[in-house]
């Protein structure tokens, strides 16, 4: 079952309960909540406070793709604001084998995240580890940027892995996906579309059941 996770980058932050409202009449499940601290990339979204303040207006599963350096630092603080999974960046971690732990052992599942030039092999320790890998398919820091076709062949090696270490895993892939080009990454071996603009610009009802036709085809 394919799942689509709409980033809320793009969300209209004065009509947060309207836009939520929404997305779950939509038949949305997951909300995709972008952590960015200027630091990791170079752009500064939101943090706990926000994501308190989303909880209590959505049962939607919160989808945290945390954009941060050292997130170790913060998982509690993620985990009281109502995340229901937090993803860290491979390439932010100090030690990624400390940060998965204690994820888990703050209630909440955990992904790790790729950017586009770090290999997928680098995952293979951690993969029988993890609910979810995301392959990002733009340099993370902006919603609205154009896809990177080297995700696909991230997609198909993470799927070969998983078929392999983990059938469970949760494959996501984030960043330029739009109605267009959802199919190939979906054949390439993704189960969880991030979707910013291509959800929010526009006519949001009908962007998302664009989507869900392809996602449940
Ligand atoms: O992680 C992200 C950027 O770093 C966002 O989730 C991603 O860009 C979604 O926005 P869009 O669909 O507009 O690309
Ligand atoms: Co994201």
């Amino acid at each position: 079952m394919n799942i689509l996770s709409p980033s809320l980058l793009s969300i209209d932050f004065n009509h947060i309960e309207r836009n939520a409202k929404v997305l779950d009449e939509a038949g949305v499940k997951w909300f995709h909540l972008d952590v960015m601290d200027g630091t990791f990339v170079r752009n500064i979204s939101f943090g706990p406070p926000v994501i308190k303040c989303i909880r209590k207006v959505t049962d939607s599963f919160f989808d945290v793709h945390l954009m941060i350096n050292e997130p170790i630092r913060y998982i509690d603080a993620f985990a009281d604001a109502g995340a229901d999974m937090l993803t860290v960046h491979y390439e932010a971690c100090k030690d990624l084998q400390e940060t998965i732990d204690a994820v888990k052992a703050a209630g909440m599942k955990v992904g790790i995240a790729v950017n586009p030039e770090t290999p997928v092999h680098w995952l293979e320790y951690y993969i029988n580890q993890v609910d979810m890998v995301l392959i990002m398919s733009v340099n993370p820091g902006f919603g609205g940027q154009k896809f990177m076709p080297i995700a696909l062949t991230k997609l198909q090696e993470v799927k070969a892995l998983a078929e392999e270490r983990n059938p469970e895993l949760l494959i996501e892939v984030d960043g330029g996906i739009t109605v267009d080009n959802v199919q190939d990454v979906l054949d390439a071996g993704a189960n969880v579309v991030v979707a910013g603009s291509a959800v929010f610009k526009g006519d949001k009802k009908a962007n998302i059941a664009a989507f869900m036709e392809k996602l449940n085809a």
